[in-house]
C-alpha cells in the first residue's frame, strides 16, 4: 500500500469555502524525500486544475517541525541518476508553489530549516508558532553545502538583499521573533493558534478577485521563475557535480553523524 504523505480536502468550515488544507505527515521530521516531493507535486496539481479551489494552506501533521528541509539521505552515498531525479522533483516542487495561481499560505507549525524554509518562502503569506524553540532558515552552508540560485532569489525576494548576505554565507537559523523581525514570516501567533489564524488571513486574500491577485503575483515572480526554467538541465547537472564530490560527501556524513549524536 502506498503510504499517504499528506492529506488535501477541501472545506467547507466556518464559510470558508474553496480552500484546501495540505498536512505533512511524513514521519519523523517531514524530510522531503522523492515521495512526499511527488505526492505534494500531484497533490497541489490536482488543486490547481479544480475550479472550486482558490486557496491552499500547508501545515504539518508531526509534532515541532514543519519540516526538516530536503531528505539528506537522498543526497548521500547516492547514485548520479539517484541525485538527479531527486533535484528535478526539488526545482518541481519549487516552481510549482512558487507560480502557484491560489494563495497560498505557510501554517508553520515547527521549526523549518533550509528546504522546509523554502517552501514556506513559497507561499504568498506565512504565519509561524511563536515558540523560541522552533528556528527557521536557509543553513546549507553549515552542512558545507551551498544554496543554489533559486532558493538565493526566493529568499532575496522575501528579505531584501543585505539580510540575504548574511542569512546565506553564515547559514543563520533564526528563532521565530527574528524572523518575523527580518520578514521571514509576517506573523507570529501561540502554537496553537496558527491553522486558525492561517483560515482568517486566507478570508482577506480571498476578497481580491483572483485574476486581478494572480497577474500582480505572475508579474513579481516570474523573472525568478523564468531563471531557473531557462536553466533546469544546467542546474541538475550542477547539483548532481556538487554533490558527488569526495568532499561534500564528506560534509553530509559528518553532518548526519552530527545529527544522531545530538539525539543521543
Ligand atoms: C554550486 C551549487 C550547485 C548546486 C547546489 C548544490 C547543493 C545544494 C543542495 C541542497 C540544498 C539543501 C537543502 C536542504 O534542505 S538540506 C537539509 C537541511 N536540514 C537540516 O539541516 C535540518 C536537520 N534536522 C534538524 O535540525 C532537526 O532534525 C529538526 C530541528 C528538524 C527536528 O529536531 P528533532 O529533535 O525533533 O528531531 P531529530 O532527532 O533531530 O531527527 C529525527 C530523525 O530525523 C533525522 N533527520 C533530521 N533531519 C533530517 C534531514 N533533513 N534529512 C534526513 N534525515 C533527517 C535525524 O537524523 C533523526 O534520525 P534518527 O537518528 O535515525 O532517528
Amino acid at each position: 500500500a502506498t503510504k499517504m504523505a499528506l492529506r488535501a480536502g477541501l472545506r467547507s468550515k466556518r464559510g470558508l469555502t474553496g480552500v484546501a488544507v495540505m498536512r505533512m505527515q511524513s514521519p519523523p521530521v517531514n524530510s522531503l524525500n522523492l515521495e512526499l516531493l511527488t505526492d505534494i507535486c500531484i497533490a497541489l496539481e490536482k488543486l490547481e486544475m479544480d475550479k472550486s479551489c482558490r486557496g491552499l494552506i500547508i501545515t504539518s501533521n508531526q509534532p515541532k517541525v514543519f519540516s526538516a528541509g530536503l531528505d539528506i539521505l537522498e543526497m548521500y552515498g547516492k547514485s548520479p541518476e539517484h541525485c538527479g531525479e531527486f533535484w528535478k522533483a526539488v526545482q518541481e516542487m519549487w516552481l510549482k508553489f512558487y507560480g502557484s495561481n491560489l494563495v497560498t499560505i505557510a501554517a508553520i507549525n515547527g521549526s523549518s530549516p533550509a528546504g522546509g524554509c523554502l517552501m514556506a518562502m513559497t507561499c504568498d503569506y506565512r504565519i509561524m508558532a511563536d515558540n523560541p524553540r522552533y528556528s527557521i532558515g536557509l543553513n546549507e552552508t553549515q552542512l558545507g553545502i551551498v544554496a543554489p540560485f533559486w532558493f538565493k532569489d526566493t529568499l532575496m525576494n522575501t528579505v531584501g538583499h543585505r539580510t540575504t548576505e548574511m542569512a546565506l554565507e553564515l547559514g543563520l537559523l533564526y528563532s521565530p521573533a527574528e524572523a518575523l523581525k527580518i520578514g521571514m514570516v509576517d506573523q507570529l501567533v501561540p502554537e496553537d493558534q496558527v491553522l486558525t489564524t492561517a483560515t482568517e488571513a486566507m478570508t482577506k486574500w480571498l476578497a481580491i478577485p483572483d485574476h486581478a491577485r494572480q497577474i500582480t503575483k505572475s508579474m513579481i515572480r516570474k523573472p525568478t521563475i523564468d531563471k531557473l526554467m531557462s536553466n533546469r538541465e544546467d542546474d541538475v547537472k550542477n547539483f548532481v557535480k556538487f554533490i558527488s564530490k569526495d568532499s561534500i560527501q564528506k560534509s553530509l556524513g559528518v553532518y548526519l553523524e552530527m545529527l544522531k549524536k545530538r539525539k543521543a
